[in-house]
């Protein structure tokens, strides 16, 4: 495995709770203050939101709780400064106080860089006008922008003084679609839905020629399309068999051995297929799980109905659980129902070399304890929390707030959204310190606390805004390098 200066690899993940060293984010940018409610749910947002106090208010937050984890050095003793400052420069890649981390990397940031390269600048240029249908002229002067400029635009869809050129791409804070560490490979998305092709193209281009990058590049893996996918009458194409998308939310690296893959109304059973196969003829992992849940808005992916929180603990949408089937199973007359509404997720789990003869986990909670103490080797009992405490009607109110979609910073602590009442509480009794983004902040900036002797903590985060976008804390961030 290659390295930076220090003998450490710089892109490795093969946990979700192993400590975090470095993630890829995209800080909200003007773009997403120009959602219009016409085009709000074609942009896959269910609201327009405000976005100064989404930044200030909400997402800040969770930057300045990454940077006192990941690049301390970097707020330490600043918050106040940072905090007073209005214009809000040290958020913003490319100004003058911007954070600038080598840990908590902004995707804009990198993408600037490559663009400083003529001729990257000149191929990524032209595949966005080619997509966007912007005409020879608007290409020609798009080309002469500098780069931090340019990366604004390619990603605002507006030039600096406001006018639009292009639809803006409001869903690239959830950084964690784009692409996906699986130990030492990236697997990059095919993304379902048209709003975020362009950002697709964009992470393409980063991650083929940003030098941080630059030492796995035979290890990132693209899907290969269906090969008779454009002989395909259209309605055929659409169907899951044949269409091939995968987006990173559905995609999930439990322990080094082991991938969960959610097929989802964003991550079809082809391109899971194709994943497979690639992943095993590689040697990248032993045994892959896929997770098939309900096509549906709510769910969308795999991380908006569970993520690890612990080796041993899980949170989880009870009703699509164990819980949910055993209640499912009381109802007398379930045996008439729709096919699969008594069952409606379902788990096929394939080892490489046994691919033929895969085993059915009955649900969810199975899956979840043999990863914890069999991939894991944890030797606790296994704990299950449940959105909304699996109160009725908490529970699906909560998952979709994403009170499921949690992001560990390191074993047993993670941040999420403050709004889930019921869910904080279940996480209370199960003897987890529950504080706010901006008192834990505090607590580290005068020494009470430290991220280092942090356990068991839910890490409180403003979602007023945020949660309007349709996702979490995980889905905003793209692990790049964690501890096991
Ligand atoms: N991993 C995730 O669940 N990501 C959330 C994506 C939300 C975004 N508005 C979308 O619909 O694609």
């Amino acid at each position: 495995m290659l390295t930076d200066k220090s003998t450490n690899p710089t892109i490795h993940v093969s946990s979700e709770t192993g400590t975090l060293k470095r993630l890829l984010i995209h800080s909200p940018d003007g773009g997403l203050g120009k959602v219009v409610p016409s085009k709000a749910q074609d942009w896959l947002f269910e609201d327009i939101v405000h976005l100064d106090t989404m930044r200030r208010k909400e997402y800040d937050y969770y930057v300045k709780i990454l940077l006192s984890f990941l690049d301390p050095g970097k707020i330490k003793g600043k918050l106040a400064q940072i905090d007073q400052d209005a214009s809000r420069s040290f958020y913003i890649p490319g100004s003058e106080n911007y954070f600038n981390s080598d840990y908590v990397i902004d995707i804009q940031k990198l993408l600037a860089e490559i663009l400083e390269n003529e001729s990257v600048r000149t191929k990524l240029t032209a595949a966005i006008c080619g997509i966007e249908r912007c005409s020879y002229r608007v290409q020609e002067e798009l080309n002469g922008y500098d780069a931090d400029e340019l990366a604004k635009i390619f990603i605002s869809g507006a030039y600096s003084g406001e006018k639009m050129l292009f639809a803006p791409l409001p869903n690239l804070i959830f950084m964690r679609d784009i692409g996906i560490v699986i130990n030492n490979h990236l697997l990059l998305n095919k993304p379902a839905k048209n709003a975020r092709t362009r950002e697709s193209i964009l992470a393409q281009f980063v991650f083929f020629y940003h030098p941080m990058f630059a030492h796995i590049r035979e290890n990132i893996i693209e899907i290969p399309e269906n090969e008779h996918h454009f002989l395909l009458p259209d309605e055929e194409k659409a169907s899951d068999y044949h269409r091939c998308t995968l987006e990173g939310g559905d995609v999930m690296m439990v322990s080094p051995d082991h991938l969960l893959i959610g097929c989802s109304e964003r991550t079809s059973v082809y391109a899971a297929q194709q994943v497979m196969k690639l992943l095993f003829q590689k040697d990248v992992v032993k045994k892959i799980t896929i997770v098939k849940i309900p096509k549906k808005r709510d769910y969308m992916h795999i991380d908006t109905i569970f993520t690890q929180v612990k080796k041993n603990v899980w949170v989880l949408l009870g009703s699509l659980a164990r819980l949910g089937d055993e209640a499912r199973k009381k109802d007398v007359l379930h045996f008439f129902g729709p096919e699969n509404t008594n069952k409606e997720l379902r788990i096929l789990q394939f080892v490489k070399g046994q691919e033929q003869t895969p085993i059915e986990i009955e649900n969810l909670e199975d899956l979840l304890s043999s990863i914890s103490t069999e991939d894991l080797g944890s030797t606790e009992k296994v704990r299950f929390i449940y959105s909304g405490n699996n109160e009725f009607p908490y529970g699906e109110r909560e998952q979709w707030t994403d009170s499921c979609n949690l992001l560990a910073l390191k074993d047993g602590v993670v941040i999420g959204y403050d709004r889930n009442d019921k869910t904080l509480e279940a996480f209370r009794k199960e003897g987890f310190r529950i504080i706010s983004a901006e008192n834990l902040l505090n607590e580290f900036e005068n020494d009470r606390l430290s991220p280092d002797s942090l356990t068991d903590t839910f890490i409180t985060l403003a979602s007023a805004e945020l949660s309007r976008a349709r996702g979490g804390s995980h889905c905003m961030s793209m692990p790049v390098l964690r501890e096991l």
